[in-house]
This record gives C-alpha cells, structure tokens and sequence, in this order.
C-alpha cells in the first residue's frame, strides 16, 4: 500500500516540470528520504499551527474587548469547549485561551526550528551527493573532454556553483515554510471575511505582477554570473600554474589586467544581479503597507460601521493580513534569490547531463596478460570531427619487443600511443590485444598490466611515498627503496630532509625536471607492468642526468613490452622495430639499421642528430 502511493507520488512528481527541469539535481534526494521528509513535515505542522496561533489570538482579542459578547464557535467539540472554553466564565476563556496560545506559539517555534534544520541538512547532504555525482561524472569522461574545457570552470562548478545550490536549498526551504504558512492565513482570512479577502488577493496580485516583471531580469542577469566567475577561476589558476612562465617572461603586467578585467566581470555580473534582487524586498514592503492602511479605512467605513461585521473580526483580518505581509515579501525575496541562482543551476545540470558528453564504454573481458601482441589496424584518429590526426596506422607491437616512434613534432606519436591505454579511441579501425578488439576488455584490468612514463609525469601534493606507490596498496618501504634504486632516485631521496616521508609540493616544486621523471620511473617500476609507454624527456637534461634517466629507463624496459616515443635517437640504437610517423602516416617501419641503410626519413633525423651531437 506504501510502495503503490510511494510510486505514485514519485509518478507524479515526475510529470512536473519542476522535476523535469532539475531532474539531475532533485534525484540526489533520494540519498537521504528521511532528512527530506522530516524538513517536510515539520514545517507543515509549524506553518499550520502559525495560522492556529493568530486564529486563537483574534479569538483572545474578542474576550478582551467584549467578555460579555458570545463567543466565536468553530462547530468543532474539541475546539469549542475546550479551548475556547465557550460554557465558561469569560475570566477562564483569557486563561484558557492564553494557556493555548503559548503552548501554540512554542510549539510552532520547536517545529519552525526542526523544518529549517532539517531543511539545511538536506541543503548539506544534496551539495555532498552533487559534489560526489559531479566527481563521478568528471572521472568518467574521455580526454577529449577536458581538451575542451578549462579547469577554472570545473573548479568553480564543483566549488562554486555547488555552494550556491546549497543557498539556494536553503532559499527553497523558507520559499516552502513560508508558502505553507501563506496558504494557512489565506484560509483564515477567507473564514473571517470573504470579500476583504478577494479585495486582498486583486491588490496583491496585482502587486505580484509587478515583482514578477524584476524577478524575470534577475533569472535573466543570473546566467552570467557563472560565466564570469568561471573566467576569474581560469583566470586565478593559470597565474598560479603558468607562474615561473609568468616571472621569466615578465609579463606580471599583462597578467594583472587580465585578471582585474576577470574580476570586473564578476563585479558587474553579480552588481547587476544584487541591484535588481534587492529592490525586490523594500518595494513590496512599501506598497503593501500602503494597501493596507487604505483597506483598513474603506473596510471600517463601510462594512464595520454598516454592522456587517464585528470590529473584531476586522481586527483579526487585518492582524492575520498583516503577518500576511511579511510572508509575502519573504516568498517574493525568496523567489527573487531563486532566480539569481538559476545560472548555477543550468551549469551544474549540465555539467551531469551525460548525453552530450564523451565517455568510455568499457568492456567485460577481464585481461590477464599479454601473449603475443598488440595491432593496430587501419586506425584512424582525430580530435576533432573533421580533422584527422592518425591516417589509416597499420603496425604490430610485438610482446617482450620495443617498439619506438620516431617523427617530427606533432607527428602524431603520443596521440598514437595514447589509443593503447584508451585515452582515446580510434575514429575508425581497431586496436586489437592478441586478436581481440581492445574496446571488450575491461579497460580497468588492462590499464592495470601498463605503466606510462612522459614527460609531464603528475606528481601529487604528497609525500616521496604516497608518489612513488600512487594506487597500490600493501606496499612496504622496502619495495619503494628498491624501485627508488632502480630509478636512479635513491641517492636524491636519501638527501631531501625526511626522506621518503619529504613532501613534495604542488606537483612536485620541490623537484627538478630529472627529479620528477625519476619519481616517474620508479612508480612505474614498483607497478611491475608488461607494458610500458615512454615518452621521453624533450627538455635538454644535463648528460650525468640523462645518462642515471637512460640507465633507470633500461632498467625499467628489461622483459617487458616497449612503445618509446623517442626524441633522441641514441637511445633506440637497439629498439626491435622503429616506426617513422609524419603527418600521421607511418612512412618507415623496420629495425634501426635496416632503415638507415634504406637512406629515407629515419637516415635524415639520424644525419640531423650525429650533425648537431
Ligand atoms: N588534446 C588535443 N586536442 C586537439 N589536438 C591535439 C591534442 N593533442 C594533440 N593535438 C594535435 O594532434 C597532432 C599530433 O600531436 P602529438 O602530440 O601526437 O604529436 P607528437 O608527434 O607527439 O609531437 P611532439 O613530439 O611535439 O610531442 C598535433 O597537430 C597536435 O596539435
């Protein structure tokens, strides 16, 4: 029975165009039902005893001016006798009536205070889940993704926006306690006097009206708030990043104007949205309060003084449309808020949407090892639709064997051998592991048996540790020395202050370009993999450097499967096969002698190198 009405609702719920809208963001409620609920009730009942408390003060305020006139009778037992205590003397109706009314009016107050704690930690949870869905969501997507996106806007969504949301769950739940509370006094004033009520309702809509007109520019002015606020983060984080660019190239004055007109972006987007949004407020307060007063003079000139109706009834209507007011001006203030979050909302709704985004299909095959090779066959690739990268690859990488890409810059070899571990997939053609196309592996289990060493190796804000045995667990010092070792590493780790404990700043200041590659070299050494990609430093090392760099990258290679992206030819004197690329075409394809002996495109690089040393 509770499951066909929960379904129901849900059902129901669904058609609204409230839950169409935000159907991304209002699923993460689920995750917590019973804070959701709870906000829900609590403020139900704090906004019906709301109206029960001024109901029961007009009825107070009628025993006070007129003890001797028969009291107000709801038809109701309970009510009647009870606590308006009609049959009793007129001194025991105050008593009685005072009694209910504080009890009222702490009751509310309990109730009132559990909605809106209630309400703020669904707020809370829903920006944790947000958070988690938006992490989830940016860990599923391919590389292309982000080739497109700039961090400083994900940053300012997963931060930023979010933050906002939970403003605006928190604007949502006074727009709620306050729309109940609204209903319950509309109900009051139509029990105590249906024609001042229609007479209300035309004034205030009519009032509405006008704050609807401010409300649609502040939802309008919202949505480029977030731009703006993206383009400050882009703009923060690229000095913070590209800062050694910034000191040798001395552009610090460039940079400032770049980012003071970021900042004035975001003054005037959010200056236009506070001008507006504020308006809102001391307007309805204004008009409202005029409105009243003129319906106060025509109501008692006309109906009270005609005998009508009762100066106390009067009374508890204008009490009750009084306190109406300032629910009035806090839903508008609500609503108005609401709107100037709307530019969060869309970025954050579609940062989740999953149908316009690239993501990985991953397959089931769980891969164990390689046995015999890796094939390209008749891969194309490309970055953008149109623009072809990689034409028609055709190349086998045998297992055990190295494998090395030759090729001027931007030839195409790191996008090459970023379609092994599935950064990327191929536009056409396959990649097949011992026959079978890689896509029906599950990739987790293949990137696994794979390590890649390049040059931007990331290194985490941590210590030399957490670095070197990034992902694995159950690893003791011992195993992380030995790669250290391996990598040539030991000697510069033993001489940083604590050791493997020494934490190495924001990716990895505290080391040099060698240092770094090192770091690289033994976190892939400690991973054991089968295959290894490896990209090369391009940078100029100093030979005692290069020479530890090429010894631990021997090391590293030794039985395992080798696809080298080589920038110096020395190093791949003995690789197995060499493949020459350029414009994204293999043009040569042989072992290093073979190919030189053949006088073509690997022969000129080799004349180029030996020529220049
Ligand atoms: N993320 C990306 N988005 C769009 N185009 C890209 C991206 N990465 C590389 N390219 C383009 O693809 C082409 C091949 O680049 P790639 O990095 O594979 O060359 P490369 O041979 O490794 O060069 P280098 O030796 O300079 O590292 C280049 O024209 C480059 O501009």
């Amino acid at each position: 029975m509770f499951s066909d009405l929960r379904i129901a609702i849900r059902n129901l719920l669904k058609a609204t165009a409230l839950w169409q809208d935000n159907r991304l963001i209002l699923r993460e409620f689920k995750f917590f039902p019973g804070v959701t609920v709870a906000a829900i009730s609590f403020s139900l009942f704090a906004a019906c005893l709301s109206g029960s408390t001024v109901a029961l003060i007009g009825v107070f305020l009628q025993g006070l001016t007129n003890p001797q006139e028969s009291p107000i009778q709801t038809g109701l037992y309970f009510i009647d006798h009870w606590v308006f205590g009609i049959t009793a003397p007129p001194a025991e109706r105050i008593i009685r009536l005072s009694t209910f009314i504080l009890f009222a009016i702490w009751l509310q107050s309990l109730s009132h205070y559990l909605g809106q704690l209630f309400s703020r930690l669904a707020a809370i949870n829903l920006t944790e889940r947000l958070r988690r869905s938006i992490f989830e969501q940016l860990q599923g997507l391919s590389l292309s993704f982000y080739s497109k996106t700039q961090p400083g806007e994900l940053i300012n969504s997963i931060r930023g926006e979010t933050n906002q949301l939970q403003q605006a769950f928190n604007v949502i739940s006074v727009f709620f306690t306050q729309g109940m509370t609204l209903l319950v006094y509309v109900g009051l004033m139509f029990f105590l006097s249906w024609q001042l009520s229609i007479a209300a309702f035309l004034v205030f809509g009519l009032l509405s009206i006008c704050v609807s007109k401010i409300t649609a520019k502040v939802r309008e002015a919202s949505f480029d708030v977030p731009t703006a606020n993206g383009r400050f983060s882009s703009a923060a984080l690229e000095l913070i990043n590209g800062i050694r660019t910034v000191h040798a190239s001395s552009t610090h004055e460039y940079e400032r104007q770049r980012f003071y007109k970021a900042t004035s972006q975001v003054v005037k987007a959010t200056s236009k949205v506070a001008k507006l949004s504020t308006m809102v407020g001391p307007l309805t307060q204004g008009m409202s309060g005029t409105l009243l007063i003129l319906m106060v003079a025509i109501a008692f000139s006309t109906l009270v003084e005609s005998g009508q109706m009762r100066a106390t009834t009067l009374l508890t209507f204008l009490l009750t449309l009084s306190r109406t007011m300032p629910v009035v001006t806090h839903i508008n203030g609500a609503w108005t808020k609401l709107n100037s979050f709307q530019g969060a909302f869309k970025n954050v709704k579609d940062l989740l949407k999953e149908s316009d985004k690239p993501y990985l299909q991953n397959g089931e095959l769980p891969f164990s090892e390689l046995k015999c090779s890796i094939d390209f066959v008749a891969v194309n690739f490309g970055y953008e639709a149109n623009e072809p990268v990689l034409h028609d690859i055709t190349l086998a990488i045998a297992k055990g064997q190295t494998t090395a890409l030759v090729g001027s810059s931007g030839a195409g070899k790191t996008t090459l051998a970023d379609l092994i571990p599935r950064l990327y997939d191929p536009t056409d053609g396959k990649i097949l592991v011992d026959g079978i196309d890689l896509r029906q592996f599950d990739i987790h289990t293949f990137r696994q048996k794979l390590a890649i060493v390049s040059q931007d190796t990331f290194i985490f804000n941590a210590s030399v540790f957490y670095n070197i045995a990034y992902g694995l667990e159950g690893i003791d010092e011992s195993a992380v020395w030995e790669a250290a070792r391996q990598a040539n590493a030991l000697q510069f780790i033993q001489d940083l202050p604590d050791g493997l404990k020494t934490s190495l700043g924001d990716k990895g200041v505290r080391l040099s370009g060698g240092q770094r590659q090192r770091i690289a070299i033994a976190r892939a050494l400690l991973r054991n993999p089968e295959i290894l990609i490896l990209d090369e430093a391009t940078s100029a090392l100093d030979s005692v450097t290069e020479r530890l760099i090429q010894e631990s990258l021997e090391n590293l290679s030794q039985g395992r499967t080798v696809i080298v992206i080589a920038h110096r030819l020395s190093t791949i004197v003995n690789a197995d096969q060499v493949v020459v690329l350029e414009k994204g075409r293999v043009v040569e394809q042989g072992n290093y002698q073979e190919l030189l002996n053949q006088k073509g495109e690997l022969w000129k690089y080799h004349q180029m190198q030996f020529a220049t040393g």
